[in-house]
């Protein structure tokens, strides 16, 4: 997969997130569960984070995993669908958790969804209740602000607003952000604490990421500024998803290529926790045939936004687990382009060590 085209459409959202869905704490996001495939096991997922050599943290197996093996899911801290998609009135998928609500526009012309008239109704937006209870605060700023607007809005906000309006404008968004902070940077990317937000994080996964719990109650003494925001949504930028949906039939899959030359085939853009800690790996080209091997794992979504990483091949206990951000059939200095102007990394994994 990571020789061809087809990498390109699993790598990670390389631009900033332009709005942010922020999903509130206690349901939605920062779960992690366990595998539920024919291997099924239970308990807390086969990997650890622990330090690399060159890459800061990493995710290490803890265990053998079977190649195709899933390791472990996960929902997202925070989503944004995209907004090609969005814009279509009834749109195309929900607003909260990215599954599909309506059929994608033929490829070859418009759709019933962009002829439709419909108001902005929550109803065109979400795909069950409990999202559009999730997203209700998110969502009532996207009904009165535009995209440019919220952005201004938010910056402005922080700076601003006074401690009680700021807890009533959005508690979500107050916890993702904070949330957020917390996630991987290119600097300071050792010792930092994590949350248990509102206990949305189960034990399992905080015993993981060797966590420091804080108190829900230092939420509220939270002082937003201009600067902190900045840094959330550099993180975003560094740990952003960008997640196209796997294709349930050779019409959508036709629409997704279609979507992919015209604009865009992503239904949207989400962070994850335990997933931005997985550290990128461009492959190891075989002499022969000229595929890439490794990385070792990779990102799947099957009807939402909750991400599967699942293995590629088989993996060795204590072996560093990797996923690939970019479309790896680039040579090598187009890769170190994309990686140190998109990412702000150089590249330390085998192959790029050896120029290949
Ligand atoms: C999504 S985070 C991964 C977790 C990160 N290593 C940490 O300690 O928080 C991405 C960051 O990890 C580092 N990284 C990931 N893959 C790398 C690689 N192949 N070579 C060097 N640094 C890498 C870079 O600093 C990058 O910005």
């Amino acid at each position: 997969m990571f020789a061809s085209g087809a990498a390109l459409f699993r790598r990670r959202a390389s631009s900033a997130m332009r709005r942010c869905s922020v999903s509130d704490a206690p349901s939605w996001p920062a779960r992690f569960s366990s595998s539920a495939t024919a291997s099924e096991r239970t308990g807390p997922p086969p990997i650890r984070v622990s330090l690399t050599e060159s890459a800061g943290r990493g995710v290490f197996a803890t265990r053998e995993i079977a190649a195709g093996e899933l390791i472990h899911s996960a929902n997202p801290l925070v989503v944004h669908p995209s907004l090609s998609l969005l814009d279509k009135v009834p749109s195309l998928v929900c607003y909260c958790c990215l599954g599909r609500l309506h059929e994608a526009p033929s490829p070859l012309g418009s759709s019933a969804a962009e002829e439709n008239d419909s108001s902005k109704t929550a109803a065109s937006y979400f795909c069950s209740e409990s999202c559009r209870e999730q997203s209700k605060v998110c969502f009532s700023l996207l009904l009165f602000c535009s995209y440019v607007e919220l952005h201004v809005f938010c910056v402005f906000a922080t700076a601003k607003l006074s401690r009680s309006l700021r807890s009533e404008l959005s508690i979500s968004m107050t916890i993702s952000c904070f949330t957020l902070s917390l996630l991987p940077s290119n600097e300071d990317w050792i010792g930092r604490h994590f949350i248990n937000t509102a206990g949305a994080a189960s034990i399992d996964s905080l015993d993981i990421l060797q966590p420091a719990s804080l108190h829900p109650e230092i939420l509220a003494e939270l002082v937003l500024t201009k600067e902190w925001y900045i840094n959330a949504l550099a993180r975003i930028r560094i740990n952003a998803f960008r997640i196209e949906l796997v294709a349930r039939s050779y019409e959508e899959m036709l629409s997704s290529a279609v979507a992919f030359i015209a604009v865009d085939a992503a239904v949207g853009n989400a962070v994850y926790m335990l997933p931005s800690f997985y550290n990128h790996d461009c492959g190891k080209l075989t002499n022969t045939m000229k595929t890439v091997i490794d990385p070792n794992t990779h990102t799947i979504w099957i009807d939402n936004a909750n991400a599967k990483l699942k293995a590629l091949r088989h993996i060795e206990e204590g072996e560093e687990l990797r996923i690939c951000y970019i479309d790896t059939s680039m040579g090598f200095e187009a890769r170190q382009k994309i990686l140190g102007e998109g990412f702000g990394f150089q590249c330390r994994c085998l192959r790029c060590l050896s120029h290949e």
